[in-house]
């Protein structure tokens, strides 16, 4: 994605809508890749890409055996940047207020007075539209080249990002963030105008599924009985009617509604694609709102993300999406405390030191934390920010002998007065060298959707990315090109609990999330994985 081509103009239109640019802005890469591998049309970027790894088995003498190995893909890459819908469940939310703000506010370059000074509108804490990748190095100097992330690919710019959503709150999103106590009012000022002529599309509302606390809340609620697909079918003509209404080649759906309680997965009801749509029909009480939502994007083909714990992707729902050739990805949006702790854990056990112990403590006054003072609704959450060490424990048999693990827990405590400013206190505790111990104590002030809401506009754009993205058998005459597997475990990097494809493992350590977003991305132009061997500057 180069810089911005034009300028936008927002404008309006209809219930649950609004804005972004009258048209995807035309792109220019800022490299291209001079490969007789890889060939460039208008329409798409072609590549044939050898991808190398090392497949290990046990030796007779109990010695591993190592092979080097290769594949052969073909990849192929659509150019053309579609417009795109971003539908939120939760609209209303501080979540999703602050990301439409966030946008509006990007997408009109605006500048804001505070007590610190001036701030201007930015992308910070977005992976695509913050961070660099390396490209190579200088061919004179041997100096890193680095391209924004955003530029590797051609992706959807989150200013034209036309947005929308429902909420069982009927709130206009101006109210609603004001009732979010997230943004500087000089900020809100500016935005509230085009904030108050969006309005979230009812929501279908099952009391049980999230704390009770929220009742009050629930004024937007699509009436009818639960036991029946008439609120599929609702909401599969909410994105048909919001993609017409706005003129868009794509709309992607993301869950940043409340976290809701585990839904049971029982044989018969949602262990598969028939039972989960036989159970909706009966109106099966284990059957969330969330998986709902998911079940009528997977039938509509808008890509699905779950921003929350819960176990939306149950396994009726996974088979559907595999069955639908539909993109899905969860769960729950890594974004302050938990992003802190994968890469500190990460950094800890890969140094050889001992993690033995994990406290997470952290408090918070926003809703999100009123729902999560809930029990079953807080061990949603203390599932998905619980397991995010298991990987990296796992891989280092030197330290953890089998099934041994540091001890962790995770306490999450609704406190009013701090809003949306949670708070963050950890301690690690290690074992080091010859009996020593290291302690690490942290306090982390995460404002909690100014980080979640950078994370929702990654997803959604590497969702629509993946959407443009196939592949196929490079050695095989005649494959047919097809997409990456309905589980979008590549998304892994913004999320807690990742979602993997059934039967393959989770990779929760933050550096491996983001090489394979990397690399995979890099492999779509034919180039290979960033090694940072710097041979050249070695071998001279
Ligand atoms: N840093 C973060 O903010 C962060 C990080 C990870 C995960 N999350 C998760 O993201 C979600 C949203 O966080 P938030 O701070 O915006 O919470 P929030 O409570 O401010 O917003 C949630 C919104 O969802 C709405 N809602 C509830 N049930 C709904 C339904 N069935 N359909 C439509 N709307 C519904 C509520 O009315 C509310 O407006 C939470 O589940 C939270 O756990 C947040
Ligand atoms: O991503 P992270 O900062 O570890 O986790 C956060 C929790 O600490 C917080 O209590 C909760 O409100 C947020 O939804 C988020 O899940």
């Amino acid at each position: 994605m180069a810089p911005h081509a034009e300028e936008h103009t927002g404008s309006s239109n209809g219930a649950g809508h609004a804005n972004g640019s009258s048209a995807a802005t035309t792109t220019q890469e800022v490299f291209t890749v001079n490969s007789p591998n890889v060939t460039y049309t208008d329409a798409e970027i072609r590549s044939k890409y050898t991808y190398r790894t090392t497949k290990v088995e046990a030796g007779a003498d109990g010695k591993f055996v190592a092979t080097p190995t290769e594949t052969l893909y073909d990849f192929k890459v659509e150019r053309k940047v579609p417009k795109t819908g971003m539908m939120l469940v939760g609209w209303g939310g501080n979540n999703g207020t602050t990301v439409t703000a966030g946008i509006i506010a990007n997408r009109r370059n605006m500048v804001w007075e505070t007590k610190e000074g001036p701030r201007e509108a930015n992308y910070y804490g977005s992976v695509v539209m913050g961070s660099t990748m390396k490209l190579g190095t200088d061919a004179k100097t041997s100096r890193e080249i680095n391209i924004p992330f955003s530029q590797v690919l051609p992706m959807v710019h989150p200013n034209d990002l036309v947005i929308g959503g429902w909420d069982i709150s009927k709130m206009n999103m101006a109210d609603a963030m004001d009732r979010a106590q997230v943004l500087e009012p000089t900020l809100k000022a500016q935005v509230k105008k085009e904030m108050a002529s969006m309005v979230p599309l009812p929501s279908i509302y099952y009391p049980d599924f999230i704390a009770a606390n929220q009742e009050d809340r629930a004024d937007n609620v699509i009436e009818g009985s639960k036991a029946s697909m008439a609120h599929v079918e609702h909401l599969r003509k909410d994105i048909r009617d919001f993609k017409a209404n706005n003129g868009l080649d794509k709309v992607i759906v993301m869950w940043t509604a409340n976290t809701e309680r585990y839904a049971s997965v029982l044989e018969g009801v949602n262990d598969t694609a028939d039972n989960i749509l036989k159970s909706i029909e009966q109106g099966h009480e284990e059957v969330s709102p969330s998986s709902v939502f998911a079940v009528a994007c997977i039938l509509e083909g808008a890509p699905f993300i779950n921003g929350s714990p819960q176990n939306t992707f149950v396994p009726g729902v996974i088979e559907l999406a595999e069955k639908h050739n539909a993109f899905i990805g969860g769960d729950d949006f890594k974004s302050g405390q938990t992003k802190m702790k994968s890469a500190l854990v990460d950094f800890l056990i890969n140094a050889g030191i001992k993690l033995t112990s994990i406290a997470s403590y952290n408090h918070l006054g926003n809703n999100d934390g009123k729902n999560l003072s809930s029990q079953k609704q807080f061990r949603s959450k203390e599932i998905s920010k619980s397991n995010v060490v298991d990987d990296m424990v796992e891989a280092n048999h030197v330290l953890y002998k089998k099934d041994e693990h540091p001890d962790h827990c995770v306490v999450i405590k609704y406190m009013p007065a701090v809003a949306d400013n949670k708070r963050a206190l950890d301690e690690y505790y290690a074992e080091i060298f010859m009996g020593g111990h290291q302690t690490i104590s942290l306090f982390n002030i995460c404002e909690d959707s100014l980080l979640a809401s950078p994370l929702i506009i990654d997803l959604v754009v590497l969702a629509e990315m993946m959407t443009r993205i196939q592949w196929k058998d490079g050695s095989a005459e005649g494959a047919d090109y097809k997409s990456f597997h309905s589980v979008l475990s590549v998304l892994s990097y913004m999320l807690k609990a990742p979602l993997t494809p059934p039967g393959t493992p989770v990779v929760n350590s933050l550096a491996k999330q983001r090489a394979a977003l990397t690399n995979i991305f890099r492999a779509c132009v034919g180039l290979e994985p960033e090694s940072d061997m710097t041979l050249e500057h070695k071998l001279f």
